[in-house]
């Protein structure tokens, strides 16, 4: 089986050790792509061997966290900064389980105000996203003035939506034929399965 893991808070939870040792014990001996170096430093830990998609072109089993969520769950990726091998690995997997907290749920893609990121390969051609009504920034390195650069070499401009974008293959389809763009953050009909953890439990919403 091969399992694609994901980055940020909520999977790192999912790799603590009592994860690990769960009754089911399914991870050991499973591959895995790597979403980036964060997941080459963590596989000596969860004991996993890593592989990569040249290997292993089809992945099993996706599972990873993310920043919004859609009532057809839709996502919102790559707040954290990383969205295209996340993209990557969960476009090629059979299944993509989502974990998050109740917070992340919105109402539209956006509805949060918060970024929309998308993986761009100059750090200053925000102008370039004003037909989509939205304000374009540079993402920084925390308070500062220095672009934050992907695992990929590229920078990222997060796009913050007044209102709902509409159509989202449309709007996706619009944002990936400006020249520059590598990817966007927004995860369209990929998503299989989402828990959610909120007060009362645990929900789990199928596709
Ligand atoms: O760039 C980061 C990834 O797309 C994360 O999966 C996403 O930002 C959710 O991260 P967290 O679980 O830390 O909220």
């Amino acid at each position: 089986m091969v399992l694609g893991l994901g980055t940020g808070s909520t999977d790192q939870t999912r790799r603590r050790p009592n994860w690990r040792a769960s009754p089911s014990g399914q991870a050991q001996g499973h591959r895995r792509n790597p979403h980036f170096q964060e997941d080459a430093r963590a596989s000596p830990l969860s004991g996993i061997p890593l592989s990569d998609m040249d290997s292993h072109p089809v992945v099993d089993l996706a599972i990873d966290g993310a920043d919004e969520v859609d009532p057809y769950l839709n996502l919102v990726k790559g707040r954290g900064g990383s969205l295209l091998r996340e993209k990557m690995v969960e476009s090629a997997c059979k299944k993509f389980v989502v974990i998050v907290d109740e917070s992340k749920l919105v109402n539209y893609i956006g509805g949060s105000g918060l970024a929309m990121p998308v993986e761009f390969t100059a750090s200053r051609l925000q102008n370039l996203f004003q037909e989509f009504g939205c304000v374009a920034k540079l993402k920084t390195l925390g308070e500062k003035v220095e672009p934050y650069v992907t695992d990929n070499g590229n920078y990222i401009i997060d796009l913050y939506f007044k209102q709902s974008i509409g159509d989202l293959k449309a709007a996706s389809d619009s944002i990936l034929q400006i020249a520059g763009v590598v990817e966007h953050g927004m995860f369209i009909d990929m998503a299989t399965t989402v828990i959610v953890a909120g007060e009362l439990g645990l929900t789990v919403k199928n596709k």
